[in-house]
């Protein structure tokens, strides 16, 4: 099956109007939060205006992961961005963007995540806090509801405003979910094996990943869970190991249930029985298909890979123009075991959805596709 890539040339397009529009303002908060200075604001000046008018430059910096570079930018230096896939783009552009805040060179902010600022304060606002809060609910819930509601919080927890959906509704509380149900969920679970869960976003959503690693734990659907993090600073706020640990923190420092899954999250970790891995090929700019062997080997292993938020599907299912009505399990990457999507549709890929859900959808004249309002869950059978 194929279908052309999603680009970013066209004018007003969604991927257009993320280079044109939001990264501008991604670039302004980002100044606005750590004071760099004249050197490194120009440098972001530079790659706004490369990544908007200009062709693909080089990698200009020293930092140690050119060797893999090398092969993801294979034949798109000199060609103009306009001319590059959405997701190639985007990638390149974070790739550059820690280039250009001296993230690789020696001096001050080496090593120094610029998103940090803005994770931070996802994980300590008000709104977190009062999701967080409302975990305690879980231990009141029967095991079918406590089921559901964790995986509506990490389904919901994708969302922007990372807001825990915690339902006491048996069916779940699926106004919204366009594909999939918590049940559709739970049942590709079988005898206890290996779990890997590719993560997405620190902060609230990486807080509902733990709940969700947790249960998988508590309740012997998982023997062991791997969860896979990004190397390095990525699209705002993705997870990284440091994000790990200071999310954990935080579940630890609080009273109540959120405390309680942070200590046994934490002893989990002393245990062995969740490890974390950041291969540096979930920084990459290439979809799932070209995973190298050593990643494809790791989750072979599984007996479930769950894949969180808008990215991980774009790279799953390939960032195409798929008519919404393919199956997803003629396109999602193949593995060993069956392979699950938790997303909140923030980009315009999505597949396996009924012609009328369409119709419906496309009918109400919303965004639905990229305003965030709507999520799914997605797998492909247990073989
Ligand atoms: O954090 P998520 O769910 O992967 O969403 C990131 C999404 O945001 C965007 O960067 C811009 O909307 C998309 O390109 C991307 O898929």
């Amino acid at each position: 099956m194929d279908a052309s890539e999603i680009g970013i040339g066209e004018v007003g397009s969604f991927g257009w109007r993320v280079f044109h529009e939001r990264h501008p303002v991604m670039i302004e908060r980002l100044c606005a939060a750590t004071p760099f200075g004249p050197d490194v604001r120009e440098a972001l000046s530079a790659l706004l205006r490369e990544s908007t008018g200009g062709v693909v430059e080089p990698l200009e910096d020293d930092a140690p992961d050119h060797g893999v570079w090398a092969g993801w930018i294979a034949g798109q230096v000199g060609r103009p961005w306009a001319e590059t896939s959405f997701l190639w783009a985007e990638s390149y552009f974070f790739r550059k963007l820690l280039a250009a805040t001296g993230f690789f060179a020696p001096g001050p902010w080496r090593g120094v995540d610029p998103f940090a600022p803005m994770k931070r304060a996802e994980l300590h606002n008000a709104a977190t806090a009062e999701t967080l809060k409302a975990l305690d609910e879980l231990p009141h819930l029967g095991d079918a509801d406590r089921d559901a509601a964790v995986v509506q919080a990490a389904v919901w927890g994708n969302q922007a405003d990372l807001a825990f959906q915690l339902s006491t509704d048996a069916s779940g509380a699926t106004s919204g979910l366009v594909a999939g149900s918590p049940e559709e969920f739970w049942s590709l679970f079988g005898e206890p094996g290996v779990v890997h869960l590719v993560a997405d976003n620190s902060a609230g959503e990486l807080a509902a990943d733990l709940v969700l690693i947790d249960r998988l734990l508590t309740t012997g659907r998982a023997d062991r869970v791997v969860l896979h993090v990004k190397p390095g600073p990525y699209y705002v706020s993705d997870a990284t190991p440091t994000d790990v640990l200071e999310v954990l923190h935080h579940l630890r420092d609080l009273p109540g249930e959120a405390g309680a899954v942070g200590e046994r999250v934490q002893n989990a970790l002393r245990e062995g029985r969740i490890g974390v891995r950041a291969h540096p090929f979930f920084c990459g700019p290439k979809e799932f298909g070209a995973m190298p062997e050593d990643l494809r080997a790791e989750l072979a292993s599984a007996a479930v890979t769950i894949f969180k938020g808008d990215l991980n599907y774009r790279r799953l299912v390939g960032d195409r123009h798929w008519q919404p009505t393919t199956a997803f399990d003629d396109v999602a990457v193949r593995l060993p075991g069956p392979v699950v999507s938790l997303r909140v549709l923030k980009s315009e890929v999505v597949v396996g959805l009924p012609a009328d859900v369409v119709a419906s959808l496309d009918a109400s004249g919303e965004a639905w596709r990229t305003q965030g309002s709507h999520a799914l869950i997605q797998s492909t059978p247990v073989t």
